[in-house]
């Protein structure tokens, strides 16, 4: 049940320069996949396509042979931003917040160090950090099979780092999930990529 980008061509502007151009990735289940690239290469765009938050102007996004779209409902490919302040309701709860996703199950909140404390607080209530976690668990859905994480950890102090990609990496092995993770942080990706592609 692979996902699939393939011949993917993308520009913002319609005479502008492509950013993407026949571009091919593949991400399969159960592996853990690093995108490089330098600043402004293209690799938030790739995610997006991928995730079908854009339309490529050309190619294809298949999951399991079929097109993925800016599905309704529950979306299979799921994505978890850099800055979790900008993904969310400012004015929900936590536990709202999480609900969008799915009732996300006790074992996966605790997995993922969510205090039961901060679902009756709104996110600017909590730290990054913390807030980070709940998208995270808002992302992690029965139905999601793919993640494409951006910068996830980037904001994060290395202890707090370690923890989210300890419980990330059990969660996708348990589940099965496919994980795209783009990141700067080349040590990060070598840790914890099986491989990795540049831009
Ligand atoms: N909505 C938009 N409209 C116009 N240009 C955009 C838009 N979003 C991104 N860009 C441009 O497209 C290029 C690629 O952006 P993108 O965010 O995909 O790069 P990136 O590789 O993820 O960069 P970074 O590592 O800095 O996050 C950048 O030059 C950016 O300015």
């Amino acid at each position: 049940m692979p996902l699939e980008g393939k011949g993917l061509s993308y520009r913002y502007a319609q005479d502008g320069p492509w950013l993407l151009r026949r571009r091919e990735i593949t991400v399969r289940r159960g592996e853990v996949v690093g995108l490089q690239g330098p600043s402004g290469c293209g690799k938030t765009t790739l995610g997006r396509i991928l995730a079908g938050y854009l339309q490529p102007h050309e190619g294809t996004v298949t999951l399991a042979g079929k097109a993925v779209r800016a599905a309704r409902g529950y979306h299979p490919i799921q994505m978890v931003f850099q800055h979790p302040e900008q993904a969310v309701n400012p004015k929900w709860t936590m536990r709202s917040t999480i609900q969008e996703g799915w009732q996300a199950d006790q074992p996966t909140m605790h997995r993922l160090g969510i205090n039961e404390a901060w679902l009756d607080r709104v996110p600017a209530e909590l730290s990054g950090g913390e807030l980070q976690r709940c998208c995270i668990a808002r992302a992690l859905g029965p139905e999601t099979a793919y993640l494409i994480a951006d910068e996830m950890t980037a904001m994060l102090d290395a202890v707090t780092q370690a923890q989210i990609w300890h419980a990330m990496l059990e969660l996708a092995q348990e589940r099965s999930l496919g994980l795209l993770v783009i990141s700067h942080d080349e040590n990060l990706l070598k840790r914890i990529c099986s491989r990795i592609e540049p831009m």
